[in-house]
């Protein structure tokens, strides 16, 4: 089987590296002539990804036709662009693994309902779980979530992407596996700003935990299941993202603790921090559906320079508190 690897980020230049390590032939389609150029050449992604060695066996392109000769993809671009890239890819029945977090902003979807719009007909799997691209890429144990409605089809691609250090676990609950994903980003932004406002180790575990409360309300509504919320792709992922300034979103968030403007630190960036799009069409979705996330609204407004940082903090500690169970 060979597999084209579409987005030559971070994540999809360490998943191209899982893929040629087990033996795969792997295509990396990337945006940027500079990706192709470094990985073909050089063996290593310098844009993305630097001063990690790649398989000499990774080949680039930038050619989206390319893709046209690979039996199945794995889709990660960021989330916002996926429509667009898929719509532009060659066409052809093929399995679709996605592996971007996070929900379209200008329709509300979860990305397995938007790669079913634009490519009916392709079965589609979702691949999640706390994984920083620089340690899968160099190696280190990681386990994942791989959720695919066809079980047969999720153990098919487990065999083709499972390795000693990358763990798979199937799970038929893909709504279950992108919610977990969508919504620790959004989580990690506000764990950042807990960090960078020097609030304390107590705060950030106090809002790791009412973040997954929110995590499984949204996720229930959403038709996902609590086991998979409390798994690798969502309570695994969260507790990774909201503890590390390896996370592009903890760190966003602790920039803007620390004072920085947010308007800033979210022009000409050339690494995503997805949390930034979900929160706006996660706090939407939640008002809409009455779906109670105050960490998420509070996230929303922040980055939408609706408010203060200090006078969103006291409103959030005057909360009266509820029952937990809620
Ligand atoms: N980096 C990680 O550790 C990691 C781990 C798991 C999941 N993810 C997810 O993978 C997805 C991709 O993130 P990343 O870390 O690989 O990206 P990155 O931040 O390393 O790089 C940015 C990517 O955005 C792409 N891009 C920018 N404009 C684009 C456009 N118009 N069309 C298509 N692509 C465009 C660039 O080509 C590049 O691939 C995100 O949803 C992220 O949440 C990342
Ligand atoms: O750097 P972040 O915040 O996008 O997090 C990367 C991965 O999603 C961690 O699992």
């Amino acid at each position: 089987m060979k597999l084209g690897v579409i987005g030559g980020g971070a994540w999809g230049t360490a998943l191209a590296q899982v893929a040629a390590t087990g033996g795969r032939e792997t295509l990396l389609w990337a945006l940027e002539d500079e990706v192709v150029s470094s990985v073909n050449d050089r063996h290593e992604n310098s844009a993305f990804l630097a001063g990690i060695p790649l398989s000499e066996t990774i080949l680039a392109t930038s050619d989206l036709a390319d893709l046209d000769s690979c039996d199945a993809w794995i889709v990660v671009t960021p989330a916002q662009h996926m429509r667009a890239v898929l719509e532009r890819a060659p066409r052809g029945e093929r399995p679709l693994v996605l592996c971007a977090k996070g929900i379209e902003e200008r329709s509300g979807n979860l990305l397995h309902d938007v790669a079913h719009e634009v490519r009916p007909g392709c079965p589609i799997a979702v691949l999640s779980g706390p994984t920083f691209a620089h340690e899968v890429a160099r190696g280190l144990p990681t386990a994942v979530t791989l959720a695919c409605e066809d079980r047969a089809l999720g153990e098919a691609l487990r065999a083709r992407i499972n390795l000693v250090n990358f763990r798979t676990y199937c799970t038929d609950d893909v709504a279950g596996a992108e919610v977990g994903g969508a919504v620790k980003n959004v989580l990690a932004v506000a764990c950042g700003v807990v960090e960078g406002k020097k609030l304390g180790q107590n705060a950030r575990a106090a809002l790791i935990a009412r973040g997954f409360a929110e995590m499984v309300r949204f996720g229930l509504a959403m038709g996902g299941r609590r086991e998979t919320l409390a798994g690798l792709s969502g309570l695994g992922d969260l507790v990774l993202t909201c503890n590390s300034t390896s996370s592009r979103n903890f760190s966003l968030g602790k920039a803007i603790g620390e004072g920085h403007a947010v308007a800033d630190l979210l022009k000409d960036r050339r690494t995503v921090a997805e949390g930034a799009h979900t929160a706006p069409v996660l706090n939407r979705i939640a008002v809409e559906r009455d779906i109670d996330m105050p960490i998420v609204g509070a996230v929303d407004e922040l980055l939408g320079g609706e408010v203060q940082l200090d006078e969103l903090l006291e409103k959030m500690l005057s909360r009266p508190p509820g029952d937990e169970e809620d």
